[in-house]
């Protein structure tokens, strides 16, 4: 019989939210989203800080929890600060969070996510056609959107083999494939998350938030995989409450009610009931 999600991780899903100390975490990350990963860590009770000059990692890594290298927009200067800041974080042994923004669009986002992989991040993740191209398979995606082509149950199932190779050379790292279903697979394990609401694919920023926030539990001392979990069943469970208040609204006041309900859920001590998941 397969294990539930729940069941699997039900410490940290007793313990995690709400938080009981205030992870710093350094997100160098894109124009497009910054302010909402910002507000959204703070939302939960952890600290951002969005610095991304390289002679400033001295001083600011012997003060950070945790990092964030999200490669959504690259400029000559952001590319050098991500991986400067990638081999700065495993030098200093602060954990490290790679989110593939834009891997399945551009052979220059591919070739800087491999190079971050090589420091062994804790955790490297994207949207599924972004994490299908990152472990060589064909991927559909446009931009930096998922495409619903890469989550079939052959596709899934592909990317679940190709993704259980990859641990064996990064053993250090967990893989999360977000979508409809969200598919996270490491050395320990696979599991497959169901929870969300296809709105979530409608604004922005949604997979940015994710990254910082799995940052900022590792931050707190979770493991890779509990630090994961723990993130997309909280945020895809913010989601599913807002989608319920937001009858009548659009897209916007869902946004809104989504990024409310992640200072509001934790308090709430039945969230963990409402959690979908399984052991694959
Ligand atoms: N159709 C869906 N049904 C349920 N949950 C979804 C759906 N689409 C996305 N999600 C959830 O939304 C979050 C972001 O996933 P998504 O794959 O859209 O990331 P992304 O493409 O990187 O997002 P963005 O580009 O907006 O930052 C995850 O927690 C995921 O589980
Ligand atoms: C970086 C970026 N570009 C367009 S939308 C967006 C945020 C999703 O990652
Ligand atoms: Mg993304």
């Amino acid at each position: 019989m397969t294990q539930s999600i729940t069941e699997v991780f039900a410490d940290a899903f007793k313990t995690t939210f709400p938080l009981k100390s205030s992870p710093l975490v350094d997100c160098i990350t894109n124009p497009v989203t910054i302010e909402s990963m910002a507000n959204a860590l703070l939302y939960i009770d952890a600290k951002p800080v969005m610095a991304d000059l390289p002679e400033e990692f001295p001083e600011l890594f012997t003060q950070i929890d945790a990092l964030l290298l999200n490669l959504g927009h690259i400029s000559p200067e952001r590319k050098d600060s991500l991986l400067a800041a990638g081999r700065y974080a495993a030098e200093t042994h602060k954990p490290a969070v790679v989110d593939l923004v834009g891997v399945a669009a551009t052979q220059l986002r591919y070739d800087i996510g491999q190079q971050l992989l090589q420091n062994h991040p804790n955790v490297v993740k994207g949207n599924i056609s972004e994490v299908r191209r990152f472990a060589g398979l064909k991927s559909t995606g446009r931009g930096v959107d998922g495409s619903q082509l890469d989550q079939s149950v052959t596709a899934l199932a592909e990317l679940t083999k190709a993704l259980q190779e990859l641990t064996e050379r990064f053993p250090n790292t967990t893989f999360l494939a977000t979508g409809e279903t969200d598919l996270v697979v490491s050395e320990k394990g696979q599991w497959r998350l169901e929870n969300g609401v296809p709105q979530l694919d409608r604004f922005t920023g949604t997979g940015d938030i994710v990254g910082a926030l799995t940052a900022a539990l590792l931050g707190i001392g979770l493991s890779n995989d509990e630090a994961v979990v723990l993130t997309v069943s909280y945020f895809n469970c913010c989601a599913e409450v807002a989608a319920a208040q937001n009858t009548a609204g659009g897209i916007a006041s869902f946004r809104e009610k989504t990024l409310d309900q992640l200072s509001l859920l934790a308090d709430q001590a039945d969230w963990v009931q409402m959690v979908k998941g399984e052991a694959l």
